[in-house]
């Protein structure tokens, strides 16, 4: 605490001045004088006192205890008169000095106070502005870094923006990669440096800049700027892909075959088509065309005719409880051939009626049908020489693929030998198959005939029994697919279930194939194997006799066959699956 001037003028001053005043009072008023300093001098201290208690402003409390001092000292001034006046003077300016010292002591008290009140007040705000601070750097992203961008959240992004970098000087904008169950796609966002040609033309230095071990497939992105690349991890495909069932419920549903090398089901759109498998002997032709037979047999609104040639017709005997009938000889092909060619006639007229264009059987009230076709070769060896060669089965078959796709009538042809003969001299079989599948085949005449001249279409590196190339109007890419596994006992138990409940076609509506050398008991008993048990004129129907010519026949044929007087039916005697095989709705 420094003493200032201002802390001696009062303190000296005032007892003097109250001194004097005390003395020129005194000498005018005496006593009296005295009487009132004194009393000032006691309200003065009073006042301090309940000021000093009660913690009024300290300025009263000073004051007024400085008045009670300035009076106490006028009283004893007067009072004792000029002698002792100067000691009074002396002890009223040391209290005066104290006093003024108490109070300086005191006011600099709350000085101090207030600074730290204000230093705290301030470091509470520098503090704030810290935190502030803080938060606001924790909300700014990092300032974008300069230098190409080349850290993906996946090795492989990050080997993808690498290698596009060292190899085009370009940054890739986004590079998405996804796992696939056969290995991973990645969607690159190009930038304007790099267009997708250009990375298209140098994939193979993209591919081994990764170092990876498979195959690539590149597809363009939804923008134009996006390159999709598919990374196919070694060979999905040398898995067996078990039979699967499917439900589909009417002829136009697709046909499950098997899977692609994304392990992704593959279906083919069979209604409206014909499809054409082929393929070289033992590499699955025949259990994908089992397993596409089975798959349209289970339809409600489908039948299905076969024609195998080959002696004995192996491949498709077994099928026989879902056929409505087998052509195996070359008289029953041209039977079966001339007969398609009275159900197209008798269809194109009910369309005409209709005044619709394509067969619907709900609406038209015959079914979709499918002619499966073993080994389409042996059919023009047989069908289209001798007594036929003015009417050659491979004329007939070629017209019919022209005009029957409209009335739900296909082929499901197979042969080893795809080749202009077997194909009445056509350059291809594009123009007659629209849906074209293939398993291994090695002749470079066959593979051009099955799939043409474009590149990429190599049946002959389909190393694996399974595995096809299929040509669609919804598979114009030739990658490989695995077809469906169908064992030999599960190809028999869905014949047999699907058989079960095969409805056959109305006798009229169905053709009986001619047997060789029949007599009129061979027809009718044919007739009877082949739909159960018939009227007398479904009998006439089917084996084109007369009347007489059945009746006489069925007499002669007892007691192999019998009548049943309820129904007016014949059947075969004995015959497990009579109601079985009863024709439905009759
Ligand atoms: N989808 C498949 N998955 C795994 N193996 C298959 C598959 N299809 C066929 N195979 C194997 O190939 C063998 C031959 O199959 P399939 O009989 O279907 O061939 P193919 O080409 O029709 O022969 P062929 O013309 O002599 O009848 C089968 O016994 C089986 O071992």
């Amino acid at each position: 605490m420094k003493i200032s001037r201002a802390d001696i003028i009062p303190t000296v001053a005032l007892p003097s001045l109250v001194s004097a005043a005390a003395l020129i009072a005194d000498m005018q008023y005496g006593s009296h004088a005295v009487a009132v300093e004194f009393i000032a001098a006691l309200a003065a201290g009073k006042l301090s006192f309940v000021s000093f208690a009660k913690k009024w402003s300290p300025t009263l409390s000073w004051g007024a205890g400085a008045a009670a001092v300035a009076f106490t000292q006028a009283a004893i001034t007067g009072g004792v008169g000029g002698g002792p006046a100067f000691y009074s003077w002396l002890v009223s300016v040391a209290l005066a000095a104290a006093a003024r010292g108490a109070y300086l002591h005191h006011t600099r008290h709350d000085e101090i106070k207030m600074d730290m009140e204000q230093v705290k007040l301030q470091t509470a705000l520098i503090r704030q502005q810290m935190a502030h601070h803080q938060l606001v750097q924790k909300a700014t992203p990092e300032p974008a870094k300069t230098g190409p961008n080349l850290t993906g959240r996946t090795v492989e992004e990050t080997k993808l923006r690498t290698v596009v970098h060292e190899l085009f000087q370009a940054e890739l904008l986004g590079c998405t990669v996804e796992r696939t169950r056969t290995g991973w796609t990645a969607v690159l966002d190009l930038p304007v440096n790099l267009d997708r040609a250009k990375l298209r033309t140098a994939w193979d230095k993209v591919a081994s800049g990764m170092g990876v071990a498979g195959e690539f497939m590149l597809e363009d992105g939804a923008l134009t700027n996006q390159l999709v690349a598919k990374f196919i991890d070694g060979d999905p495909l040398t898995v067996v892909i078990p039979y699967e069932r499917t439900s589909g419920a009417r002829f136009t549903d697709p046909i499950l075959l098997g899977v692609d090398r994304f392990l992704n089901q593959v279906w083919l759109d069979m209604a409206y088509n014909h499809t054409l498998a082929a393929g070289s002997s033992k590499f699955g032709k025949s259990t994908l065309v089992r397993s596409a037979a089975v798959q349209l047999a289970d339809r409600p609104d489908v039948v299905l005719y076969g024609m195998d040639l080959k002696p004995g017709a192996p491949e498709l005997t077994p099928m026989l409880p879902i056929l409505q009938d087998l052509a195996t000889t070359p008289e029953q092909a041209h039977a079966l051939l001339d007969w398609l060619q009275e159900e197209l006639a008798e269809r194109g007229e009910i369309l005409a009626k209709y005044g619709d264009q394509e067969w619907d059987p709900q609406k038209h009230g015959r079914p979709a049908m499918w002619i499966i076709q073993d080994e389409l070769a042996e059919l023009i060896r047989q069908g289209d020489g001798g007594e036929w060669k003015k009417t050659p089965a491979s004329k007939k078959q070629e017209s019919l693929l022209a005009l029957m796709r409209f009335a739900a009538m296909h082929f499901l042809s197979a042969t080893q030998q795809p080749s202009r003969k077997v194909f009445g001299g056509t350059t291809d079989a594009r123009g007659n198959y629209a849906n074209r599948l293939s398993t291994r085949m090695n002749d470079a005449d066959h593979r051009r005939f099955i799939f043409g001249n474009t590149p990429g279409w190599e049946p002959g590196k389909l190393d694996q029994p399974g595995k096809f190339l299929l040509q669609s109007p919804m598979h114009q890419r030739p990658a490989p697919y695995k077809g469906m596994w169908l064992t030999g006992d599960e190809f028999r138990s869905e014949v047999a279930r699907i058989g079960a409940t095969t409805v056959r076609a109305p006798v009229g509506k169905r053709l009986i194939l001619p047997t060789a050398g029949a007599t009129n008991q061979d027809k009718v008993r044919a007739a009877l194997t082949k739909y159960g048990n018939m009227t007398r004129r479904e009998l006439e129907q089917a084996t084109t006799l007369g009347e007489k010519q059945v009746l006489d026949a069925a007499r002669a044929l007892r007691p192999e066959i019998e009548r049943c007087e309820d129904t007016q039916t014949w059947r075969l005697v004995p015959v497990g699956a009579w109601e079985a095989q009863a024709i439905a709705g009759r």
